[in-house]
């Protein structure tokens, strides 16, 4: 029987979408609805031949979805034809009640809905996603898969926060950590490519994407990484800020006046490398600063920094450590960022080969040099299949 699964990431205002074989990651098609809710809604529809572009104003997550379907009816492949099993949604905020994906009925929505509290850029859209595709596609199973189930292994002194404990446990301030996907999908990879048994395997993963995040694995399970009770903690981001003082908070909360909204704004999608030099792409930073822009100079290397502050530290709550991996758009095509965060850990048992570095592969590759203690690698994450195949062991139960 087929393994075929559409996986929905669904965003504020985008549908990703991908039709793809969990057994072989085949994926038949795959495309982008932007703009949604806003005016100027576009898709882009990818399946064999030339990627089909299409113009529609979406003013909502069902108009997307209907969009979407559509394409899949008229251009093709119909869903009808390639035997889908089951519809996997990207769930970002699963807190503590989901530690596995779940098939997701009434009672999933409304926890789902409930967590929004503590993901609210990501969970109302993911939730949004669900809703019409369950109603779209009413006779499929539809899988939860969610960002922060990987993390829940982190033990009590990795994601307490050292916060008034009545406080944190009646609200469930904990960090949870998220690119739980990724980061998973991303482990195995990266042990298959040591010849290890995951279970005896320990990484240090560095997913740089818009989102980032750095995560220790201790015997293939992840028990501390940088984002927090919200995908907002750790490394620098595309417009977010990562780790700061809270004081700050308070400060501009009582210098500026600014409003708990306007700092929950700033700090989510006017920060990090957008705050620090008006564009939010690394390509663009790069070309910056060979501009010479001073502010694009300054903020790659404060980039660097952080990420390379956290492999010292991961360094430290590992011991010993098998692979530093760089995934994610960035870990996977920046070579300046890979070589300036490792730079001068040699003694730690960290090298980069700059020629392995900045060969333009596009797989999974070593790019530390042979022999060294610790591997540095290159491995392309695929939250897609991932998704797909927790979809089909929940549809499957294997
Ligand atoms: N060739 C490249 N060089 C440097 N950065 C890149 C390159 N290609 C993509 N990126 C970066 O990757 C980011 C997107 O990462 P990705 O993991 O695809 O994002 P998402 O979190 O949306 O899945 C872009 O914003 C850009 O900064
Ligand atoms: C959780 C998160 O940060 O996701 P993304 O990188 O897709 O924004
Ligand atoms: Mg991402």
């Amino acid at each position: 029987m087929s393994a075929m699964v559409l996986v929905l990431n669904c965003g504020s205002s985008s549908i990703k979408y991908q039709l793809i074989d969990a057994d072989d990651g085949s994926m038949p098609a795959r495309g982008l609805a932007e703009r949604i809710g806003e005016n100027g809604g576009h898709i882009r529809h990818e399946w064999s031949g030339e990627p089909l572009e299409k113009d529609v104003e979406m003013p909502d997550h069902e108009a997307g979805l209907a969009a979407m379907l559509d394409l899949f009816e008229q251009h093709g492949p119909r869903l009808s034809d390639v035997g889908i099993r089951a519809v996997g949604h990207r769930v970002v905020h699963g807190g503590e009640t989901f530690a596995e994906p779940v098939t997701i009925d009434d009672d999933v929505e409304r926890t789902i809905d409930e967590l929004s509290a503590l993901a609210p850029l990501h969970n109302p859209p993911n939730l949004a996603g669900i809703t019409v595709a369950r109603r779209a596609l009413s006779d499929l199973p539809h899988v939860a898969v969610f960002d922060t189930a990987f993390h829940q292994s982190l033990p009590p002194v990795a994601y307490t926060y050292a916060l008034d404990r009545d406080v944190a446990a009646e609200h469930h301030v904990r960090r949870y950590g998220f690119h739980g996907t990724s980061v998973s999908y991303v482990t195995r990879e990266t042990a298959r490519l040591l010849n290890r048994d995951p279970a005896r395997t320990n990484i240090i993963v560095l997913h740089l994407g818009n989102g980032a995040s750095a995560t220790a694995i201790r015997d293939g399970a992840s028990i501390d990484t940088s984002m927090g009770l919200t995908p907002l903690q750790g490394l620098v981001m595309g417009s977010r800020s990562g780790d700061l003082d809270p004081g700050i908070l308070f400060h501009l909360r009582r210098s500026a006046g600014m409003s708990v909204d306007e700092l929950d704004d700033m700090l989510n999608r006017h920060s990090g490398v957008l705050g620090l030099t008006g564009v939010r792409d690394m390509r663009e930073v790069h070309q910056l600063a060979s501009d010479g822009d001073d502010a694009a100079k300054l903020a790659r290397d404060i980039y660097c920094y952080r990420i390379r502050q956290y492999v010292g530290a991961y360094l430290a709550t590992l011991g010993e450590v098998h692979a530093v991996v760089f995934t994610g758009g960035v870990g996977e095509n920046d070579s300046w960022v890979r070589s300036r965060s490792l730079a001068g850990m040699r003694r730690l048992g960290i090298e980069v080969d700059h020629v392995r570095n900045a060969s333009r592969g596009s797989g999974t590759r070593f790019i530390s040099p042979d022999g060294a203690s610790t591997v540095v690698a290159v491995v392309p994450t695929n939250e897609e299949l991932e998704i797909a195949r927790q979809t089909m062991s929940v549809v499957d139960g294997r």
